[in-house]
């Protein structure tokens, strides 16, 4: 897939095009996405998907910085590649850009400059700052002589995946049903980073991971089922995100500690991968750290269960 950042000197045989967020590259997306490259190879053309960067509810400050994402630029990048997409065009999203009107931005980018020979619309898609009606895109379409086609909503076990949906459920904890609209588990990455090596004296060491990208999404605080890559191998472990109340009191900031089955070696500053598979309970502060330890050989035996059944270890 050729990734560009502009569209000037974008060259694409008789491109077929589609555009959008495409945070997560869930179910939806994907469908949409397979539409498009299907039908770049009907016209003998190329399958072109237009996004954009910084997302515009950061740029347009609608939540305050609050917002949070499940893809990474990298992962998005990969996840559509994967799909057989030709090109990616990676528009920066600025103010002045999120001012032109919707006719004026498949003038002067969809025609004068991509030359579009096909556009893929998603059923809910909103473009430019006062949006367009679906008949007003099709007499564009007749004026300019471009195929125009609407896509969705797909159907996904009685559900309709949605970037929006998805980040509830991952915020809510819901790491489960987050990964059936996904089509995979939901991951984050980061780096090893050194703790204060407590978890070794109950018999339980973690890992304390510090992400690479602060603007990825963290799942509700609790425990979590987790498959982890690491060191170019895949393990199975349990994973507490929160503040660790029972040895940090409520002052403790959020941390992400994975203990790894089976697994035993210095692995400070390495990267790491971990797919939340599915949260057991909440965080809780035990009276002692005893009593944790005891309630840690009860989350083992939970989590190896899972894990066992979804063919982890
Ligand atoms: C699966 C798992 C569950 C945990 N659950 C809790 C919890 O409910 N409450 C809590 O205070 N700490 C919890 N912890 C955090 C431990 O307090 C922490 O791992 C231990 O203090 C080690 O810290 P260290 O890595 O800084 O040495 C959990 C850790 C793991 C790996
Ligand atoms: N469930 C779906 N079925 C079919 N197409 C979809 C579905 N969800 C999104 N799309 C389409 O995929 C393209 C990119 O969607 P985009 O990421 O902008 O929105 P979204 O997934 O609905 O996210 P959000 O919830 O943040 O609005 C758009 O054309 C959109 O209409």
């Amino acid at each position: 897939m050729k990734i560009k950042s502009s569209i000037e000197g974008l060259k694409a045989s008789r491109p077929v095009l589609t555009m959008g967020m495409f945070d997560g590259v869930h179910k939806g997306h994907v469908s949409l996405l397979s539409q498009l490259v299907e039908k770049a190879k009907e016209v003998n053309g190329e399958s072109v998907v237009l996004t954009f960067w910084p997302h515009p509810r950061l740029v347009l400050r609608q939540d305050s910085g609050q917002l949070r994402f499940l893809t990474t630029l990298e992962e998005k990048t990969k996840l559509i590649s994967e799909i057989g997409v030709d090109q990616l065009v990676i528009l920066p999203f600025t103010r002045e850009f999120a001012g032109l009107s919707a006719s004026r931005f498949i003038r002067e980018y969809l025609i004068d400059k991509i030359r579009v020979n096909h556009l893929l619309v998603g059923y809910n898609h909103r473009f430019g700052h006062d949006g367009i009606s679906r008949d007003k895109l099709n007499e564009l379409a007749q004026n300019y002589g471009f195929g125009l086609d609407f896509f969705g909503p797909v159907n996904v076990l009685g559900m309709n995946p949605s970037s929006t949906a998805i980040r509830n459920y991952i915020s809510d904890g819901d790491v489960w049903e987050a990964s059936r609209l996904l089509g995979r588990f939901y991951g984050l990455q980061g780096r090893i980073v050194s703790g204060r090596r407590l978890g070794r004296e109950i018999g339980f060491p973690t890992a304390n991971i510090e992400m690479d990208d602060p603007l990825k999404l963290v799942p509700h605080d609790g425990v979590y089922a987790c498959k982890v890559h690491l060191l170019g191998k895949t393990f199975g472990g349990m994973i507490n995100i929160g503040g660790r109340p029972t040895i940090e009191g409520e002052t403790g900031h959020r941390s992400l500690e994975v203990h790894i089955f089976y697994f035993n070696k210095e692995v400070y500053s390495e990267e790491i991968t971990v797919e939340f598979i599915k949260r057991t309970r909440p965080e809780i502060k035990f009276p002692s750290l005893e009593a944790l330890k005891e309630r840690l050989s009860l989350d083992e035996r939970e989590v190896k269960d899972i894990l066992k059944k979804e063919g982890v270890i």
